[in-house]
């Protein structure tokens, strides 16, 4: 069964028409990379799945069931900008994400923001964008949750460590968690995902398994994107 079915979202801002009947399904145990020229609507199909923006037309559906208020602990949103209180020293910005999300496998928070060296006695605030999008992300994936929605993670992360942390992501599929992840980073992402999606003003363009797209067209996922979006520039 799909975990995720999006059908006909549409969603606009004053005038501006942003998701125009975009629909969209997410099946078990996948990494899918939802693709576009800024301005696309990744964030804001993000967004409206996460709960955080009402559509004004169209429906989401968490396994079949049209998500309900109290089915929200079930998907995992790491938004494009950081949630944690830049005045809190790291473990204690720990201990307020786990007061928060109390699905979260304590240990393992302890245990990864320990691996990956980030310093436990600096203010959040004094990170470095990428420390501080590491420990979100290792924070966000230590949660129980069936659904987890990345918009834009790692931008700031050095490439060395963006590897690792991809590796260590692809590891972490269990089969039956998904991943819906926004991106520019097409070239370092295309490794990991399953699938991709291209979305073109608010609609999804294409929708296919990475294979498939390598296979049908004979390149890479990030030169298809680059000859479908190259021709627009932005939209
Ligand atoms: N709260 C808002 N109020 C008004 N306009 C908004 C709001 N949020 C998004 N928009 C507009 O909606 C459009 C889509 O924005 P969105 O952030 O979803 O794009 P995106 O594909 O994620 O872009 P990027 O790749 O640059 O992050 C943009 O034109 C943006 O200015």
């Amino acid at each position: 069964m799909n975990i995720l079915e999006v059908k006909g979202l549409h969603k606009s801002f004053g005038d501006r028409q942003v998701l125009n009947g975009c629909s969209l399904k997410v099946g078990e145990g996948r990494i899918i990379g939802l693709l576009g020229p800024s301005g696309a609507g990744k964030s804001t199909l993000l967004r409206c799945i996460a709960g955080l923006l009402r559509p004004e037309w169209g429906t989401i559906r968490l396994r079949g069931e049209e998500i309900r208020p109290k089915d929200r602990p079930r998907i995992a949103y790491l938004a494009d900008h950081t949630l944690l209180p830049g005045g809190l020293y790291v473990r204690d910005a720990c201990a307020y994400y786990l007061d928060l999300f109390p699905t979260t496998d304590r240990e393992r928070v302890w245990r990864e923001v320990e691996r990956h060296h980030i310093p436990w006695e600096r203010r959040v605030r004094d990170l470095s964008r990428g420390e501080a999008e590491q420990l979100e992300l290792l924070l966000l994936l230590q949660r129980e949750a069936e659904l987890y929605l990345l918009d834009e993670p790692l931008g700031g992360v050095d490439p060395v460590t963006r590897r690792e942390i991809l590796r260590e992501l692809m590891d972490s599929m269990d089969g039956t968690r998904s991943i819906l992840l926004s991106t520019h980073l097409v070239h370092d992402m295309e490794p990991v995902l399953d699938e991709a999606v291209f979305l073109r003003h608010g609609a999804v363009a294409l929708h296919a398994p990475a294979e498939e797209i390598r296979a049908v067209h004979g390149c890479s996922v990030e030169e298809h994107y680059l000859h479908v979006f190259g021709k627009e520039g932005t939209v």
